[in-house]
């Protein structure tokens, strides 16, 4: 298929090299948030931030509040105490357009399964139409091809007609990540998106999530309960432990005793132990990627 993609609105940022950490955009600000369930701090005074281009892991034990968190940034429920900005903005008074700025990518990839790939995608375009236009699917030509470009992006713009319900989960999710690019958002915030795939899919989709990170303006924050995987693909890693946040380091400081403060001492020896305390612990071996 040829298209023609000068009309449509550019995914395609520079790619910033040598660009330090000082000099990246806060796309996500996060400062002393609390939520509590009942009186129990399901998220506890918790602080971080993510800039552009920058890809961070969100690790934690079940119950470490990863959802609350992630619930709490897309403006799904309301935070307690504390501030969530996004661009500089207050994540609460956010509307319309700029509300689309926050996409997420969802475990069960939430495809509508009779629709065609492209279809899906155009779905993150919602936001950006007339109401009337989105109920009858009739989206102006720059929207179309600002999906085929986003299928594209994800390496699917041969599948752009197939119906979703026809595609591996792999090749789901990524449609699911095409649909957000469809947003053109500031933000992807993808929970647990590798949960339902086999491991080399795994790979592939946070593969596409760094370099979409990398290569564009958008931040990433992905909870993941593969550690391997956090260490292979994140720039950076924060970790939760009962609501609060314990770990935030670079990846490559993400040593054996952040391993044990997250989850405790190690039942399976999935992971290769430094050789003295605080010692980085070596890339893992790719038969090591679902170890624990
Ligand atoms: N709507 C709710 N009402 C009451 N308690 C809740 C609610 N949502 C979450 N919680 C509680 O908040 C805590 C954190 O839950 P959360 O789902 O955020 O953890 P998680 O880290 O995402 O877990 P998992 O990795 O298993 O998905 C848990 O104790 C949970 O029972």
């Amino acid at each position: 298929m040829s298209i023609e993609l000068t009309a449509a609105p550019s995914l395609a940022l520079p790619i910033v090299r040598g660009a330090t950490e000082q000099h990246r955009l806060p796309r996500l600000a996060v400062a002393g948030i609390t939520k509590r369930f009942s009186g129990h701090a399901a998220i506890d005074d918790v602080t971080f931030s993510v800039r552009e281009h920058e890809f961070v892991a969100l690790l934690g034990p079940s119950g470490a509040g990863k959802t609350t968190l992630f619930r709490c940034v897309t403006g799904l429920i309301a935070t307690d105490r504390g501030q969530i900005r996004l661009d500089g903005e207050d994540v609460s008074t956010l509307q319309g357009h700029a509300r689309r700025r926050i996409a997420v990518v969802f475990q069960q990839f939430n495809l509508v399964s009779r629709l065609t790939a492209l279809e899906n995608v155009l779905a993150g375009r919602l936001g950006y139409v007339p109401l009337w236009r989105g109920w009858l699917r009739q989206f102006e030509r720059a929207d179309r091809l600002l999906g085929l470009e986003c299928l594209d992006r994800v390496g699917l713009l041969a599948q752009a007609s197939q119906r979703a319900d026809t595609l591996s989960g792999g090749q789901q999710q990524r449609v699911a990540i095409a649909r957000a690019l469809a947003q053109q958002p500031s933000i992807i915030v993808a929970d647990e998106p590798v949960a339902s795939l086999d491991p080399n899919a795994g790979a592939g989709v946070l593969e596409l999530l760094r370099e979409i990170a990398r290569s564009g303006g958008v931040a990433v924050i992905c909870s993941l309960h593969q550690v391997p995987f956090a260490r292979t693909y994140a720039d950076r890693i924060i970790g939760l432990s009962c609501g609060r946040m314990v770990i935030d380091v670079p990846t490559q400081e993400f040593d054996e005793a952040a391993y044990v403060r997250l989850y405790g001492a190690q039942r399976n020896g999935s992971l290769t132990p430094p050789t003295q305390e605080g010692a980085p612990m070596k890339p893992p071996a790719q038969n090591e990627l679902y170890a624990s």
